[in-house]
């Protein structure tokens, strides 16, 4: 699906978070919009997501503007929010809970459809054979992946990701959206993650959208991105040290070690 954007604008009282921000993702695109602290990335995503109302502006989803909370757009959050006491599996489920209510996701008293769903998506983020673990017993990086076949179960044609790595370190954070975007182009998912690590942005990303204190200031490809570019988005101290940063098409093939579950079907 193409997601457009047009003029949106987001005020809080004082403070005003998102200023007439335009642009648009093609279909199947994974876009990552970079901005530091404060810029208003977490406030574009909540708007997409129909969290948060936009003061102005619109969102459209294959040209139909969109007003509130869709079932077929997937968020991925930073704090992925499961239960940690449920297997991966009882977690993954829960993402039908659009579908079928929460209590009965937890039930298991969805249809046969919605388990092999679940058991899908564990698959797409290699974890099928932790399908019995408990969150709690998981690593950051594994945690994250279930949040993310979370929202696969949803069967999203959007997938939104809100920081999906902040927390993990730099190993895990790799693993993680070598996943998320391996699974976005498998299921030919137009994804829009928000991202404050740029190296890593820079290697997993297609499109870029640049915000600064709520504008946009740059829309374009990974070779437009340019560390000028970077340095108008973030400033000159935070982009000092990409300059030594190896080509990020030299580490492009960064697919999981364990991906036999890569290749699930849409
Ligand atoms: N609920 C709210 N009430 C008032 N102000 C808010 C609210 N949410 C966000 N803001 C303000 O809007 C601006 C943008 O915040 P937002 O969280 O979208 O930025 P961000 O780029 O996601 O930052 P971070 O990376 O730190 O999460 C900030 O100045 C923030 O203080």
């Amino acid at each position: 699906m193409v997601l457009r954007v047009e003029n949106l604008t987001k005020r809080y009282s004082e403070t005003t978070a998102l200023s007439e921000v335009s642009f648009e993702i093609p279909d199947g695109t994974f876009a990552v919009v970079l901005g530091e602290s404060g810029a208003g990335k977490s406030t574009l995503l909540r708007i997409l997501n129909g969290l948060t109302e936009p003061t102005s502006g619109g969102v459209y989803i294959d040209d139909e503007e969109i007003t509130n909370s869709r079932s077929d757009v997937g968020m991925v959050f930073q704090q992925h929010n499961l239960v940690e006491e449920l297997s991966a599996y009882s977690n993954a489920l829960t993402g039908t809970l659009n579908r079928t209510g929460f209590f009965r996701s937890l039930l298991s008293r969805q249809p046969a459809e919605e388990k092999e769903l679940a058991l899908e998506a564990l698959e797409t983020v290699g974890l099928l054979d932790e399908a019995g673990q408990t969150v709690r017993s998981m690593s950051g990086g594994q945690q994250q992946r279930v949040g993310i076949a979370r929202a696969l179960v949803q069967q999203p044609e959007l997938l939104l990701a809100d920081e999906p790595v902040a927390s993990l370190d730099p190993s895990s954070a790799e693993t993680v959206m070598a996943y998320l975007r391996e699974t976005a182009k498998t299921r030919d998912l137009t994804t829009l993650a928000s991202l404050h690590q740029v190296n890593i942005a820079r290697e997993f990303g297609e499109q870029f959208i640049g915000l600064k204190q709520g504008r946009v200031v740059f829309t374009g490809s990974r070779e437009e991105l340019t560390t000028d570019v970077l340095e108008e988005i973030y400033g000159h101290i935070e982009t000092e040290e990409l300059r030594e940063e190896p080509d990020p098409e030299a580490v492009i093939d960064t697919a999981p070690e364990e991906t036999p579950g890569i290749g699930a079907k849409p």
